[in-house]
C-alpha cells in the first residue's frame, strides 16, 4: 500500500513569522498518521519550521536546491545545508522553476540524484502546457520528463521518489483536470516507470497538483492511481490545509 502524501507548496509566500503562526495553528489538528503531511516552504523559514514541528506529524520540504555540493553558485542552497536542518522532502523541477529559472530535464535529474544521495526525498514534478495538451502531447511530455528525471536512480532508491503530475494549465487557474483525467495520466506515468523498473513502479507515490482545494481533494484522492496532492494556493490557509490533510 502506498501511503498518501499531501504536500503544501507555499511558493514565494509567508515570512518566518507567518510560517510559524501557520504551523502553530495547524499542528494539533494534523493528527493523522495515515497520511504524510508536508509543508514545502521558502528556504528562510525552513529551520524554524523544523523546530516548531518537532514531535508533530508534519514534515517539512524545500522547494528547490542546487545539485552541486558547494562552491561558487551565488544565491543557491546546497543539499547538505538542507540535510543539516533535517529537511524531509525537496520539490524538484516544478514548472515555475522550469519556466522562470531555466531548469531542464538534465538539471532536474542531477538534483533528484543529489537529493537521494544526501537522504532527502525528491518530489519530481512533471506536466504539460495547455498548448501541449491541446496537441494531445500530454503523455509524451510526461514520459520524457519522468524518464529523464529518473535517469540513473537505483532500484533501491526508487520508492523514495515522489512524482507530482501538475498540468501547467491547472496551476493557480482554478481549473482542475477532472479526477478521471488526472488518474488516467497518472496511471500512464506509472506504466512509464514500470517500463524502467517493473513492479517496483507500484511502490512509487504519484501526486496530482493543480487547483486542489478542500472541495475537490476527496474526489481526487479516491482515484485508483492518485496517491497524493501537491497544493499551492489552498495550502496557504490554515483551515484549508487541515481539511486537505484530513481528506
Ligand atoms: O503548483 C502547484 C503546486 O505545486 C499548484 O498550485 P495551485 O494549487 O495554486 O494551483
Amino acid at each position: 500500500m502506498r501511503k498518501p502524501i499531501i504536500a503544501g507548496n507555499w511558493k514565494m509566500n509567508k515570512t518566518i513569522a507567518e510560517a510559524l503562526e501557520f504551523v502553530n495553528d495547524v499542528k494539533d489538528r494534523v493528527t493523522t498518521t495515515e497520511v504524510d503531511a508536508v509543508i514545502c516552504a521558502p528556504f528562510l523559514a525552513l529551520k524554524d519550521l523544523k523546530e516548531a514541528t518537532k514531535g508533530t506529524n508534519i514534515k517539512i520540504g524545500a522547494q528547490n536546491m542546487h545539485f552541486e555540493e558547494s562552491g561558487a553558485f551565488t544565491g543557491e542552497v546546497a543539499p547538505a545545508m538542507l540535510k543539516e536542518i533535517g529537511i524531509d522532502y525537496v520539490v524538484i523541477g516544478h514548472s515555475e522553476r522550469r519556466e522562470y529559472f531555466n531548469e531542464t530535464d538534465e538539471t532536474v535529474n542531477k538534483k533528484v540524484l543529489k537529493a537521494l544521495e544526501v537522504g532527502i526525498d525528491p518530489i519530481l514534478c512533471c506536466g504539460e502546457t495547455l498548448e501541449q495538451r491541446e496537441a494531445s502531447q500530454t503523455k509524451e511530455v510526461c514520459k520524457v520528463q519522468v524518464e529523464k528525471g529518473l535517469e540513473n536512480v537505483s532500484k533501491e532508491d526508487l520508492a523514495k521518489v515522489v512524482v507530482a503530475y501538475e498540468p501547467i494549465w491547472a496551476i493557480g487557474t482554478g481549473k482542475t483536470a477532472t479526477a478521471e483525467d488526472a488518474n488516467d495520466v497518472i496511471a500512464y506515468i506509472r506504466e512509464v516507470i514500470a517500463g524502467l523498473y517493473g513492479e517496483l513502479a507500484n511502490d512509487v507515490r504519484i501526486q496530482y497538483g493543480g487547483s486542489v482545494k478542500p472541495a475537490n481533494v476527496s474526489e481526487i484522492m479516491s482515484q485508483s492511481d492518485i496517491d497524493g496532492a501537491l497544493v499551492g494556493g489552498a495550502s496557504l490557509a490554515a483551515n484549508d490545509y487541515v481539511e486537505l490533510v484530513n481528506f
